[in-house]
């Protein structure tokens, strides 16, 4: 069986093995306190297990109700935000269909599935209600603290749609909470109306939840096979917990991007070639951003879409401030193949590719910009993916969270906690007029 791997060779220029080998041991030292849960933030470590260790009736139940929904289902829509939301939308979009809610109902076979409640526009929600229209549709509305205000707008909205149509009775039915087992207004909204209830442990915090019901039940509405994910996530486990640091991929990426990081490459841009993995990008900004982005330290995570960006942000990646470094997500094997045909008059001077396949074109675009981002000063490392399934996305999903955790006490930050968001949430909650924030609203209010 193959696996996700990582590769650095085509940055050895900027790399020198004795650089690897003295942070080798803080990176080993680094994985030990993670492992042993001795390092700040060890009470959301639940992940690190969670792929051998899940609660396996809920499993089965979130199965039961992936195909509930399925049957009496034309749309799901997933309500959630941040690590309640990008898991999800990252595996379904990874391994379903490219137009996944458009194509056809033969194809798809499974429901249409919309997130909503990751951003607050009146616009956006007033369209999806156009798209639900009179058709059938349930909820799946995840928050791990079950107070967050983009998801719960977004809920009392579509919440109150679906009364109206079904009766608050048959609403009921059709609505899945995804939260806290005991904490918040989720929590204790699920339990008046009787929601199913699905549970984001407490040990382990929302952008590292995409491997418990918060990811697993969208993503087995859209489909895909969550056991094979779990599985992979087992292999990306063994993989990390096991190994030897020559042989460790995930202990292997984390030391890397802390040499670069401390030659003053402070950004990393994730690059990928396929579409598909647009919102895998999205997920791992989330996951790097908010775990080391604090004490005024960190890599600032920012993505690309290639070579569809190479026709905007190419020109600065080639050749603007030196202060990056780009980690290319190579799917080796593509999905699906088409091969160019010859022309008989050669008018758009393609004929010299006929016979080629497009993934052929893609990966001669993908090597090409490898060597010339090289060339221009800008270090190019890779993680490749060896065909796109629910085995492999399990592995990558495990592989980047174990980096995370590893690359974040290397970097000196407790990785597991975001306390810079509730700034802005403070904000918003006086300006708003929140009970309780009275004193704030005033002041805002004068610098506004
Ligand atoms: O699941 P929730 O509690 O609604 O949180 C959703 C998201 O919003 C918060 O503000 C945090 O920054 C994220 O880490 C979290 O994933």
């Amino acid at each position: 069986m193959k696996k996700v791997t990582f590769d650095y060779s085509k940055a050895a220029s900027f790399i020198q093995d004795h650089e690897v080998e003295s942070i080798k041991k803080l990176a080993l030292d680094a994985k030990e306190v993670l492992v042993s849960k001795e390092g700040a933030g060890n009470d959301f470590l639940g992940w690190i297990d969670l792929p051998v260790d899940y609660d396996k009736e809920e499993f089965d139940r979130i199965k039961k109700a992936a195909t509930k929904i399925q049957s009496d289902s034309e749309v799901l829509l997933v309500i959630g935000i941040g690590g309640s939301y990008l898991g999800a939308r990252a595996a379904i979009e990874f391994l379903r269909h490219s137009f996944y809610n458009v194509v056809s109902k033969e194809i798809r076979k499974t429901p249409e599935i919309y997130f909503v409640g990751n951003s607050i526009s009146s616009t956006y929600i007033k369209h999806l209600m156009d798209v639900i229209g009179d058709r059938d549709f349930s909820i799946n509305m995840i928050s791990k603290s079950g107070t967050t205000t983009e998801p719960a707008i977004a809920f009392r909205v579509f919440k109150a749609m679906m009364e109206e149509k079904y009766g608050k009775e048959e609403a009921a039915k059709r609505i899945y909470a995804t939260t806290d087992k005991a904490r918040g207004s989720l929590k204790s909204l699920a339990t008046e109306e009787g929601y199913e209830s699905f549970v984001v442990p407490d040990d382990v915090g929302g952008r590292f939840s995409v491997l418990t019901a918060v990811g697993l039940l969208p993503i087995a509405v859209s489909g895909a096979d969550i056991d094979k994910l779990m599985e992979g996530a087992q292999a990306g486990r063994k993989a990390a917990l096991e190994a030897s640091f020559e042989e460790n991929d995930a202990l292997k990426y984390a030391a890397i991007r802390n040499i670069l990081l401390r030659k003053g490459k402070g950004i990393e841009i994730l690059a990928n070639y396929e579409p598909s993995v647009h919102y895998v990008s999205e997920w791992w900004k989330q996951l790097y951003g908010e775990s080391e982005g604090k004490d005024q330290k960190g890599i600032f995570p920012a993505s690309v879409d290639l070579t569809t960006d190479l026709h905007s942000m190419g020109q600065f990646i080639q050749d603007g401030s030196r202060n990056m470094f780009e980690t290319v997500i190579n799917i080796e094997t593509s999905r699906e193949e088409i091969i160019l045909q010859e022309e008989p008059v050669d008018l758009d001077g393609l004929n010299y590719l006929a016979g080629k396949s497009v993934d052929f074109v893609n990966k001669s675009a993908m090597n090409g910009t490898i060597l010339a981002h090289t060339d221009g000063q800008v270090p190019n490392l890779m993680v490749t993916v060896p065909e796109v399934n629910e085995y492999y996305l399990g592995q990558l999903f495990y592989f980047f969270e174990f980096a995370c955790g590893v690359s974040g006490y290397l970097l000196g930050v407790n990785p597991f906690n975001q306390p810079g968001v509730e700034s802005y949430k403070k904000n918003m909650f006086a300006l708003l007029g929140k009970p309780g924030y009275e004193a704030q609203r005033e002041e805002l209010l004068k610098r506004l």
